[in-house]
């Protein structure tokens, strides 16, 4: 099986990946919608994203990018994510990494490095190697980026703002390869409609038949201002009755819009 995921080598979503694919089949991509984009032409049987991370909050170019391209989702990965400053040492001006882990890094980087440029590049892995060619760069990343590269110090080690850091992932595959088996099922809504109460009859199909929602989120249409698609995850599979009357009666709330089931998956925790 070969796999597509952020790049370069030594990415959080890289590691992700190795949870589905061997190393030598992993290749990478330099944003989140390209690597759907591989994916959903047939380019890879695989693409490892990020979605979501605990301090941070969704990855809004993958949440998109599921709503734009006909994929599946087929399996759930979260990790935890453990940040290291990576230099060449202490004489550095500019701290590069992706948006996100600069986020996830926020109190750290204020408190010890108040007067530093922050630059977000198209990974955490990107970020290091930039300090790997600069002295005046630093980089935030998993500390494994140093493994083995001589001009690299590790100046920090666990500089998240919260111990429990985490990020959840998804494995999307083509289309075809959706699977109705599996503890959890994603949902993409876009009702085409804005009256009172709207969003409540939306999850209320859940509700009554006792489904458990772990993520609701809103994402604009990019139509019109205030017009959402909605993302949604509920702990039941497609291979039950409940779920697919469920998504029944909201294809019926939905009727100006569409329901796209992106599929059911299990969860993988992936401990380092
Ligand atoms: O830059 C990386 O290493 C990634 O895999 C991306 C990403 C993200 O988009 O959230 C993945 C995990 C961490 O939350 C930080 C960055």
């Amino acid at each position: 099986m070969t796999a597509v995921t952020l790049g370069p080598e030594g990415t959080y979503s890289h590691r992700a990946a190795q949870a589905i694919a061997d190393a030598d089949a992993i290749d990478f991509r330099q944003s989140v919608t390209s690597i759907v984009d591989a994916v959903a032409t047939g380019e890879y049987d695989r693409g490892v994203i990020p979605i979501e991370n605990s301090i941070e909050g969704s990855v809004t170019e993958s949440l998109d990018a599921l709503a734009e391209y006909d994929v599946a989702v087929v399996r759930e990965i979260v990790t935890p994510i453990k940040h290291a400053l990576l230099a060449q040492g202490p004489g550095f001006e500019t701290i590069a990494s992706h948006s996100q882990a600069l986020a996830q890094c926020r109190s750290y980087l204020e408190r010890e490095y108040p007067d530093a440029t922050l630059e977000a590049v198209a990974s955490t892995a990107q970020g290091v190697e930039f300090a790997r060619e600069d002295p005046t760069i630093a980089g935030i990343g998993h500390p494994a980026n140093a493994d083995n590269a001589t001009e690299l110090e590790v100046l920090a080690e666990d500089i998240q703002d919260q111990d429990s850091n985490a990020t959840r992932f998804f494995a999307v595959a083509p289309a075809e390869d959706r699977s109705k088996g599996g503890g959890k099922t994603t949902l993409v809504v876009y009702p085409n409609a804005n009256y009172p109460g709207l969003l409540l009859e939306l999850l209320e199909p859940f509700a009554d038949r006792d489904i458990n929602l772990t993520r609701v989120e809103s994402r604009p249409s990019g139509r019109r201002l205030g017009d959402y698609v909605f993302h949604v995850d509920i702990e039941a599979g497609l291979y039950e009755a409940r779920t697919n009357e469920a998504i029944a009666e909201l294809e019926e709330l939905a009727e100006k819009g569409w329901v796209r089931r992106l599929g059911s998956y299990d969860l993988e925790h992936v401990v380092e």
